[in-house]
């Protein structure tokens, strides 16, 4: 689904490079984490990923065509759901109207269903109460998994996470992997973890670890 192929990216100059050279395959159903050191650049694959950012030197493409010629506005849109550490929600809304935005937005084919985002809420174990109060008064779990629904309400058949478990405690930690896996096998998505935690990533399909600017696969 998604390929890179001699991607390379840095700051400043190409001497420091983060990353050159990679060529990796990322296929729907499956999900992968991609782990190592603080400061490796992890984050910045992965946002390149999202096309957040353009490489320096190489592609991405998406099902074989260059994601800079569908435009990066229009792929972030239409492929691309994102789940952050922070999880970025509407902090002014309720939990359903999270998603029923995050569906207007990204032109979801469910636009408008409520039945649907009240469906997938409940999947995640959000209460009928805790989906009409305002998003923050749920604990920090309850607010991550209402930002997976916002995912798995959207098209967009690449997710692409940056630490999702990071304040969580091991069974919100244990609870979102098991629905980021649901997400790839059930919903057939191609699902991406930047992760520190090492149960996070042996729970994913594969884990490459990025170590002296190489991605290798570990399991
Ligand atoms: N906007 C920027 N300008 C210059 N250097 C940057 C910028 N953003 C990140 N860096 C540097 O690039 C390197 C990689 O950063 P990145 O956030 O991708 O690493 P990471 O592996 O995700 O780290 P962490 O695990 O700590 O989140 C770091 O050394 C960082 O200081």
């Amino acid at each position: 689904m998604l390929k890179t192929t001699d991607l390379g990216y840095w700051y400043d100059r190409q001497e420091n490079s983060l990353f050159e050279h990679v060529n990796l395959e990322f296929k729907s159903g499956t999900s992968y984490a991609i782990v190592g050191q603080s400061g490796s650049g992890k984050t910045t694959f992965l946002s390149l990923l999202a096309g957040l950012d353009k490489p320096r030197a190489g592609q991405i493409e998406l099902n074989g065509e260059p994601i800079n010629k569908i435009g990066l506005t229009s792929y972030r849109k239409s492929h691309v759901a994102i789940v952050f550490q922070s999880y970025n929600l509407f902090n002014y809304m309720s939990p359903l109207n999270n998603l029923l935005t995050a569906m207007a937005v990204t032109d979801s084919s469910h636009r408008g269903d409520k039945a649907f985002a009240t469906t997938m809420l409940c999947k995640l174990g959000i209460t009928d109460e805790q989906m009409t109060k305002n998003v923050q008064k749920l604990s920090g779990g309850q607010q991550q998994r209402v930002a997976i629904a916002c995912t798995m309400v959207c098209d967009a058949k690449l997710v692409v996470a940056d630490e999702p478990t990071g304040n969580l405690d091991e069974e919100n930690t244990k609870y979102v992997i098991e629905q980021f896996q649901k997400i790839a096998h059930d919903q057939h998505k191609c699902v991406i973890i930047v992760t520190h935690e090492s149960d996070v990533a042996k729970a994913c399909d594969h884990s490459y670890r990025l170590a002296k600017h190489e991605f290798v696969l570990e399991g």
